[in-house]
């Protein structure tokens, strides 16, 4: 696969000089700013239990436990479309942003790159599968916690950065106290890149593993879009920079690129599900098999 190059995309304008793209709104759904974990909200409580239990049970032992409990991918055979209707259920309790159904979350996202990339498909689909992962939540496929795979992810086996959402609440947990981890760079060493890290536990991994097991053919960016879109304090901050590796360096544009798009496409405009079906699906059937082993 060759590299991929830099994401540009077209400014197009209308006659009057009125931009045509997505245009990044001032304010959330709520009338907020964008990712405000701090101000008063409808949402605030909800997301910081979230957090309380993330920041607390992430460690790096829960971590492999619950790779060994899904990496074996025997919860069943679904498409890619089918199991996005699954997320009509499902609400995010991690997101101080939105409260629609996820589905509409991945369509949003994925119209508004579409919007400005046109001719780049695999980025609309990369936007429609990115949150895929959520259905972790979902009863078919054992209802796994709201701390077990929502909220932005860090890496674990190593120190957790303070610029981590929440982050005094990792004084809960065992690790912050455990010198194998909790010194220098932890268990991993400089420069070993991202692909050597355990993440903490969720659905951007666990939607990246599910893409590797079942061969989509969507390009390397799309890989790591998936992986680590959650990674705030890495891909905004730049936080754990000295992980990073050639190859991450190369990925990471794209992911910035796109983190733009799903966290400022959140909003209360409605989506027409149904409309919008057969261009996805046609998508999904260039990338992926008809049937994927969850
Ligand atoms: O609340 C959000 C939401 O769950 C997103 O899907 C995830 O990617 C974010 O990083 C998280 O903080
Ligand atoms: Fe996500
Ligand atoms: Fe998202």
């Amino acid at each position: 696969m060759e590299m991929p190059i830099l994401p540009v995309h077209s400014h197009h304008c209308d006659e009057g000089g009125q931009e045509l793209g997505f245009v990044v709104p001032e304010s959330n759904a709520f009338g907020k700013d964008f990712r405000s974990y701090y101000t008063e909200g409808e949402r605030k409580s909800v997301v910081e239990e979230t957090y309380r239990k993330n920041h607390a049970y992430q460690t790096f032992e829960s971590v492999q436990r619950m790779r060994e409990k899904h990496l074996c991918f025997n919860k069943g055979e679904m498409g890619i479309w089918e199991c996005a209707e699954l997320l009509n259920d499902i609400v995010d309790e991690s997101d101080p942003d939105l409260d629609v159904p996820q589905i509409e979350h991945l369509l949003q996202t994925a119209e508004a790159i579409r919007k400005d990339y046109p001719d780049q498909d695999w980025f609309h689909l990369t936007a429609f599968i990115h949150d895929l992962g959520k259905v972790l939540l979902h009863p078919k496929f054992g209802q796994s916690p709201q701390w077990a795979v929502v909220g932005d992810t860090f890496p674990v086996g190593c120190p957790f950065d303070k610029s981590i959402v929440h982050h005094q609440m990792f004084l809960n947990n065992p690790d912050t106290w455990d010198p194998k981890y909790n010194t220098g760079t932890g268990i991993y060493q400089e420069g070993c890149g991202f692909e050597k890290l355990f993440m903490s536990w969720g659905h951007d991994e666990y939607m990246y593993q599910v893409m590797k097991e079942n061969k989509s053919t969507l390009p390397p960016q799309a890989y790591f879009i998936i992986h680590y879109h959650s990674f705030y304090v890495m891909h905004q901050e730049g936080a754990y920079m000295h992980f990073m590796n050639d190859l991450d360096r190369q990925m990471l544009p794209w992911l910035q690129e796109f983190n733009k798009y799903d966290l400022y496409s959140k909003s209360t405009v409605r989506t027409d599900v149904e409309k919008l079906k057969p261009y996805y699906q046609s998508l999904i059937h260039k990338y992926f098999p008809e049937k994927l082993r969850w």
